[in-house]
């Protein structure tokens, strides 16, 4: 996007000249006009044009139903003097990159409400690495008639935006990481939200679990969206809350759940945890304004959910799983919470590769047919089709699965745990680690953090699919559930533990995942791909 300079000095521009659409942007009646160059010449069409102070300069300043457009005005120039023959490029900024429009004014003792200096636009950069950010851009017009005109002309434009949220649910966990959350809402994201003019009704949590049931019985009527403001624990908790809420609304039964509907609202995730996985992947980077502006922007991405069930019950909704190493790595780290985040993951980590075993598992899945659409396959297996002979099985001993519907990057692996897929290209990534040495599953692991394919080993597989059924084949009595218990430090018998969005889930029996694509709408837009990024890791 182009744009005009920003200049520090205000100059007063005494009632400056403003026109309504002039007559011949009118002139070529539209439906004369050939059809792919309509809407164009409609999006050109001129709405004002007027005079403004811009940075230094008096400028000439058209609106149109696209874009703001201005040019330098010039004092009349000798005819063929070189010395002003330079060309004055048009500089302009599209109307979709604004945000919110306010009179600017100065403080003054004579007026109530100040000297009007002019208008302030907000407008959304994009900035390198998928960042973007907020800025203003000032026209500077003294007239109060001129800036009104110009004032109501945007508001109507702001207006016209209607995928933008008017009105959002906040939900807010206090305890996520260094309790940083509180403050990053009421410093970052909180001001942008205001000068947006969405309204915001916030609940911060008091314990484990207060979203989910707020979200069951809250009313939910008059919001465009919920907004999480947190880690990947509380986006998934948030997440789950949604969709189970949606099933509930349509009377979907949850058990044996094979066709779930779409959540009903779109969620904004605002980065503020432990790991932010799913803002990351979301966005390219963990960045809280960057989240911010994707939410007050309507930037909307329909994400894949993945369903995990046990013997026919849905347990939860969520985005990526990872059983074995990472699901011992996360027990662990739950003991030690009284750590700091980064101490407590870097010493799972270390002591989940001291105590490193495989698990004795038998693992099916059903390969992602490209040629099959999803939902015809669905409907063949609500109506008890045979799918034995398209289920693929392996069975052995795996050192770590994981099973992920998002790419999950974050700063131990900036390409993501799972770099192949996408947030909704309707298939989940099956990666399986067969046993191996220590020093080589560390190798495997120190790839993550490179540019290099953290795959290209032996004893890794790789597969697209749309659903995994993972049973654990290990004898109860070698497994000891006291090692690596849930947070409250009790295991329920006989269950191993699961990473679920960072989250523990403790499950005895066989665990089923099945993909549902774009089940869920997040706030975020689509990224650049990023491999320069750096890793952040220390303990390996
Ligand atoms: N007030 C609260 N007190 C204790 N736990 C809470 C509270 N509010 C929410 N939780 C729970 O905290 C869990 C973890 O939260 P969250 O994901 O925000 O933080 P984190 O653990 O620091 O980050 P990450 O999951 O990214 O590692 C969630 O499962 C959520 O249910």
């Amino acid at each position: 996007m182009s744009r005009g300079r920003r200049g520090s000095r205000v100059r007063a521009l005494e009632g400056g000249r403003e026109e309504e659409a002039p007559p011949e942007a009118a002139a070529v009646p539209s439906v004369l006009l050939p059809s792919a160059q309509q809407p164009e010449k409609a999006a050109e069409q001129i709405l004002l044009r007027g005079i403004f102070e811009i940075g230094r300069d008096s400028c000439d300043v058209v609106l149109s139903k696209r874009a703001l457009r201005w040019r330098p005005i010039r004092p009349e120039r000798p005819a063929g003097d070189p010395k002003f023959d330079l060309p004055h490029e048009e500089e302009f900024i599209e109307l979709k990159d604004i945000f919110s429009v306010k009179l600017k004014r100065r403080c003054s003792s004579i007026h109530q409400s100040g000297t009007l200096l002019g208008i302030t636009l907000f407008i959304c950069l994009k900035k390198e690495q998928n960042k973007l950010k907020d800025s203003t851009f000032d026209l500077i017009n003294l007239s109060e008639d001129h800036c009104d005109l110009w004032f109501r002309q945007f508001k109507k434009i702001l207006a016209g935006f209607s995928n933008r949220p008017k009105s959002l649910k906040i939900l807010l966990n206090p305890q996520s990481h260094k309790r940083e959350a509180t403050y990053i809402y009421y410093e970052k994201v909180e001001p942008l939200l205001k000068i947006a003019g969405i309204k915001t009704d916030i609940t911060i949590t008091e314990y484990e679990g207060h979203a989910l049931s707020l979200l069951k019985e809250c009313e939910l009527q008059g919001f465009d969206g919920i907004v999480c403001v947190g880690g990947d624990g509380f986006a998934s908790e948030v997440a789950h809350a949604l969709l189970l809420r949606a099933q509930k609304n349509a009377g979907v039964e949850t058990d044996c759940l094979l066709t779930p509907v779409r959540a009903q609202l779109p969620l904004g995730v605002i980065p503020a945890g432990s790991t932010n996985v799913l803002a990351h992947s979301l966005h390219g980077v963990p960045h809280v304004v960057t989240a911010t502006l994707h939410i007050i922007m309507g930037h909307i991405q329909p994400v894949d959910v993945c369903t995990f069930s046990t013997t026919g019950k849905l347990l939860r909704f969520g985005f990526s799983a990872m059983f074995g190493f990472g699901g011992r790595t996360l027990a662990l780290a739950e003991k030690y919470r009284w750590m700091s985040p980064n101490q407590r993951r870097d010493f799972a980590i270390i002591k989940a590769l001291a105590k490193l075993k495989p698990e004795n598992c038998e693992i099916s899945f059903l390969p992602l047919k490209s040629s099959q659409n999803l939902q015809e396959r669905r409907t063949l297996e609500s109506r008890k089709c045979d799918y034995g002979d398209q289920w693929q099985m392996i069975q052995g001993q795996f050192l770590n699965v994981s099973i992920m519907a998002i790419p999950c990057l974050c700063s131990v692996a900036p390409r993501g745990l799972a770099p192949n897929t996408r947030l909704s290209n309707g298939s989940m990534a099956l990666i399986i680690v067969r046993n191996t040495s220590r020093p080589e599953f560390i190798k495997h692991l120190k790839r993550y953090a490179s540019v290099k394919n953290q795959f290209n080993f032996p004893f890794v597989e790789t597969y697209t699919v749309e659903a995994v059924k993972v049973q654990q084949k290990n004898n109860m009595s070698e497994h000891n559930p006291e090692e690596e218990n849930g947070p409250h430090g009790i295991a329920p018998e006989n269950s191993f533990p699961w990473n679920v969005d960072g989250d523990l889930m403790e499950v005895a029996s066989e665990v089923h995942v099945r993909l549902h694509p774009k089940l869920i709408c997040l706030y975020g837009g689509v990224m650049e791909e990023m491999n320069d990024s750096k890793a952040t890791c220390s303990c390996l």
